[in-house]
């Protein structure tokens, strides 16, 4: 890291402190940082984990930060932005949303306008250091800002750039919200193999170990995944049996549904909440 910015966020829920826990494990420290939300519990107990300074107040948050992480649910956005929009007028900071759907010229707009806004559309598993983030800058931001933002999301996983910014939709789809579509095979392999009489403790834990070892070997390998599960298919064996029944299950037209059904979710999001007051 080559320079040592102030970060404010405004939400203090899962995802910023997913993204707050990552940073703090990866050399960003924890002076660095401030964070506000209403409830003073809450906050109270983000402290207590973190180090980090918090305060109910968002303005004063804000005032705080050369960056401005806004981790607020997509629904309460427009009035937090409009509530620190003459302080961000004046400090002109820059701007990071992780919301869902809401586009950089929405946001802008309820900011007052002209500054420099990046959306980022990470993932939970950023608290562990294996985040997947899909960003996007829009014209006002510049080449030392985007290194900043970079910078912040590569310390706790991916980061990778997309110049369309509705290409974000399909980011949201995949790895935005894809820890969910993995915890739900977890989940379901768990029951299996419980059913079948394994301890719940054995089947979670071989669950979850064989998916983050195929995960690692999918990332190392120089085989697509297509190949890495034919080598585990020997013939007449019992993985052919299992794929087989997905494949006669319409898996793959069941992921792509849901892919698509989040996709679209993204879109309504945009369009719905770009009109609220
Ligand atoms: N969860 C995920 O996997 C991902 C989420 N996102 C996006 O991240 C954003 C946050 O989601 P998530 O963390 O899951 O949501 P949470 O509900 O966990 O957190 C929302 C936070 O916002 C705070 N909040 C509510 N109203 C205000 C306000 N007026 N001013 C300041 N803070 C406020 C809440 O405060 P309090 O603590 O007091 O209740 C809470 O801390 C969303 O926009 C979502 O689209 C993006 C990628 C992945
Ligand atoms: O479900 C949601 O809307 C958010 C965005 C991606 C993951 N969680």
């Amino acid at each position: 890291m080559s320079t040592s910015p102030t970060i404010s966020f405004i939400g203090a829920g899962n995802m910023a402190s997913a993204i707050i826990g990552g940073m703090l494990d990866n050399g960003y420290k924890a002076g660095d940082i401030w964070v506000s939300a209403p409830d003073d519990g809450h906050l109270q107990a983000i402290r207590k984990r973190f180090g980090v300074s918090v305060t109910t107040d968002n303005r004063y948050c804000t005032q705080q930060a050369n960056m401005v992480v806004l981790a607020v649910k997509p629904q309460v956005m427009a009035d937090v932005c409009r509530d620190i929009a003459p302080v961000v007028q004046n400090t002109r900071p820059l701007m990071v949303s992780i919301a869902a759907g809401l586009t950089a010229d929405t946001l802008d707009e309820w900011l007052g306008g002209g500054l420099p806004l990046v959306r980022v559309m990470p993932n939970t598993p950023s608290l562990v250091g294996k985040g997947a983030a899909g960003l996007f800058a829009n014209k006002h931001v510049k080449d030392d800002q985007k290194a900043m933002v970079q910078s912040v999301f590569e310390s706790i996983g991916s980061a990778l750039w997309v110049d369309d910014e509705n290409l974000l939709h399909g980011v949201t789809a995949l790895s935005g919200s894809g820890p969910a579509y993995f915890f739900l095979m977890l989940e379901a392999l768990e029951a299996a193999a419980t059913d079948a009489g394994i301890e719940p403790a054995t089947a979670r834990e071989l669950a979850i170990q064989t998916m983050a070892g195929a995960a690692e070997m999918a990332a190392r390998s120089e085989h697509d995944p297509a190949q890495l599960k034919r080598n585990v298919m020997s013939p007449g064996g019992t993985t052919e049996q299992a794929v087989n029944t997905f494949e006669e299950g319409g898996l793959r037209e069941l992921v792509k549904k849901a892919y698509q059904a989040a996709f679209k979710r993204s879109e309504v999001m945009a369009s719905e909440l770009a009109g609220k007051q």
